[in-house]
């Protein structure tokens, strides 16, 4: 899932870290075919006035009910709720000590919330999601369909705006008028018009009045609440679709100061998309003061969820109400997916997963990361405060530990050990095992500094300038490697992270056997980092694994023919065939866990299935080949 600041894709390092929302500067720039190319004209959407006459095509699906379930999943009978006196005992018994947590009304709203859980309300956290029965590891808790999703503005002309799949051979359909957004077909087109009738329109309008290309298509988080406010004029104020947004926290009272800004250009943004002129233009969306566009701002940036893509690529945001409920917690024991599971039908996705990755006793608080976990305390805190308004208090935040994985030198003696990474207020910083001390502090911390700025430029350049991307990646990764940090410091894992997707986008064009072993040996430097901080399960763990079985699987070059050959990583011949497949067993024990079981592990977990299939085959080629090749030996032995 993930909440998150408003800024530019990546791929999540955490499902958690919050929305990764593009800016309202990049505009869609492929040319693919429109939809309805050549189809009938009444097939395509309207140019469209403010409002679609019934009788004209394209047939839309119909709205969503006063229950708000059009389009989700049909509602779970919802188990009587228990009592707030048992929910306070069941909630105090096993979450926080001596804290009361009471049963939250909701007023016929939420009703796909399943039965195994409830919202209860803490003084420490507000309100929050709870296990009712136990859950297991892997057990996928809720799933449901956002209220509204978009895509970033990169992602526009490659995921399908209604279903959000991936482009697939045959290419998406552009919508012929506003030339902005695509689907896969006319199915997934005719149902995502209920929001793109006056999603279209907008759309034009603002690349008329655009000064320049670049922002010729507003942001994702611009299209984003315009969805939500034509839904609250569709829906009606009495709605359980508005309230159930209505309900979503907003931090408008404490707002931080550093926020003022950001949330002033969105709110100017979505009057202009709008194209709203005086304040009464706005009464139609439920918006009756300036305040109430602040508020349903902040209600947005606290509440947003990124999109991903089923392998974790953040390809746009979303809003789900039900969901938000969920706190957070730097160590989650739940994520939130998008797996695509092969049960679920086209029409119900993108569908939003949360996932259980440890069992959840009853009466457990379900906690997701809002953040990316791999990053230090300072930074996790830091976008915690600036866009949640909160300081966390979980055990990770909280617990004193020798050492943090994510900020962490090799002991400089190579006793085995890693020492505290030196900073600039305390820059004594020793061995945990053999006390040895860190002499280079100097060095190590301008490494960390350049190594962070390189990571903030190769991360801007990684779509717009990928060659220039990796030329950081390529100098930094040494630099932060010889100044002793371990694969899982930051921010060393996360610039190996960037040097991989860069690597294997680049490796269909330049694939040889070099570059094809140095994209291995970066997997499997970053799978190795995650394993250090991520738990067993945790999906990012699970893909990056799955990403390395199936990089080694790629071919198996030649047995070696000397010594150093034997000894070099990856290995050759058989011994790689062996690597990948024990890579892709693990990952996709772990799949099942972080995508859900009920999902087969989503799309990845049956991809990977089949390639442990077909590798199994390979193998046993193989394993036959010598069990032959030994046979014939011996026979000829006895012959002679
Ligand atoms: C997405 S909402 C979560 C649901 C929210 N508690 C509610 O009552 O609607 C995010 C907000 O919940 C609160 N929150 C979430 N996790 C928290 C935590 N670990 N500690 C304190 N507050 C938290 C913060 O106020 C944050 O801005």
């Amino acid at each position: 899932m993930s909440f998150g600041k408003l800024k530019s894709a990546r791929k999540a390092r955490d499902l958690h870290s919050f929305v990764k929302s593009d800016t309202a500067s990049e505009s869609s720039k492929s040319e693919e075919a429109d939809v309805n190319a050549g189809a009938s004209h009444e097939l395509q959407p309207s140019p469209l006035a403010a409002e679609e006459p019934a009788n004209k095509k394209p047939r839309l699906d119909p709205l969503p009910d006063e229950a708000g379930t059009s389009g989700q999943q049909p509602a779970q009978p919802a188990e009587k709720p228990s009592s707030p006196e048992q929910s306070i005992a069941a909630a105090g018994s096993s979450t926080h000590a001596k804290e009361k947590a009471k049963l939250v009304a909701l007023h016929g709203c939420h009703r796909l919330l399943p039965s195994s859980l409830e919202i209860l309300e803490t003084s420490r956290h507000g309100r929050g999601i709870f296990a009712k029965s136990a859950l297991q590891a892997g057990a996928v808790i809720m799933s449901i369909v956002p209220h509204v999703s978009v895509l970033s503005t990169q992602y526009l002309d490659q995921y399908c705006s209604s279903c959000a799949a991936p482009a697939q051979e045959a290419g998406l359909k552009r919508c012929p008028k506003c030339k902005t957004v695509y689907y896969c077909n006319q199915e997934c087109q005719n149902k995502d018009w209920v929001w793109h009738k006056h999603e279209c329109n907008a759309l034009q309008k603002w690349a008329t009045s655009a000064p320049s290309q670049e922002v010729s298509v507003p942001g994702d988080a611009v299209r984003c609440l315009g969805r939500i406010l034509w839904g609250t004029q569709r829906e009606g104020p009495d709605s359980t679709w508005v309230k159930e947004i209505q309900m979503m926290q907003s931090n408008r009272s404490s707002l931080q100061p550093s926020s003022f800004e950001s949330h002033a250009h969105l709110a100017h943004s979505v009057v202009r998309y709008l194209g709203a002129n005086s304040p009464g233009d706005l009464e139609p969306y439920g918006l009756n003061s300036a305040g109430d566009l602040v508020d349903l701002i902040s209600r947005f940036t606290t509440n947003t969820f990124t999109l991903t893509s089923v392998s974790l690529t953040p390809i746009g945001i979303c809003i789900a109400p039900t969901m938000a409920f969920a706190n957070h917690s730097c160590d989650p024991n739940a994520v939130i997916v998008f797996p695509r599971a092969p049960n679920t039908p086209r029409s119900r996705e993108p569908s939003m997963n949360l996932v259980a990755l440890r069992d959840i006793a009853p009466g457990k608080e379900v906690r997701i990361a809002y953040v990316d976990t791999t990053l230090p305390k300072h930074l996790r805190q830091r976008e915690l405060k600036e866009t949640y308004n909160f300081t966390c208090q979980c055990k990770l935040c909280t617990r004193a530990v020798p050492v943090d994985a994510r900020e962490a030198l090799w002991c400089p003696k190579q006793c085995g050990g890693t020492c505290p990474l030196p900073t600039e207020e305390n820059n004594l910083s020793r061995c945990v095992k053999c006390k040895a001390a860190v002499t280079n502090v100097d060095a190590v911390l301008d490494a960390v500094r350049v190594g962070q700025e390189a990571l903030d430029k190769a991360t801007s350049l990684q779509f717009i300038d990928p060659a220039k991307a990796k030329q950081y990646t390529t100098n930094l990764i040494p630099i932060l490697t010889t100044a002793g940090l371990t694969p899982s410091s930051h921010p060393l894992l996360a610039m190996t992270h960037l040097h991989l997707e860069l690597a294997i986008a680049s490796l269909p064009s330049s694939m040889s056997q070099g570059s094809l072993d140095e994209a291995i040996r970066t997997a499997a430097k970053y799978s190795a980092g995650l394993q250090g901080l991520l738990p067993k399960g945790h999906p990012i763990r699970a893909v990056a694994l799955g990403e390395l079985g199936k990089l080694l699987a790629v071919d198996e070059p030649s047995p070696p023919t000397d010594q150093a050959e034997a000894s070099k990583f990856p290995p050759s011949g058989p011994p790689r065939l062996k690597l990948a497949y024990e890579s892709l067993v693990r990952a996709h024990e772990e799949l099942l866990i972080g995508f859900g079981k009920a999902n087969q592990g989503g799309h990845v977990g049956r991809d990977v299935r089949d390639a442990v299939v077909r590798l199994e085959k390979e193998l046993g080629v193989w394993n036959t080949g010598i069990k032959n090749t030994l046979e014939d030996t011996l026979l000829a032995q006895r012959t002679k």
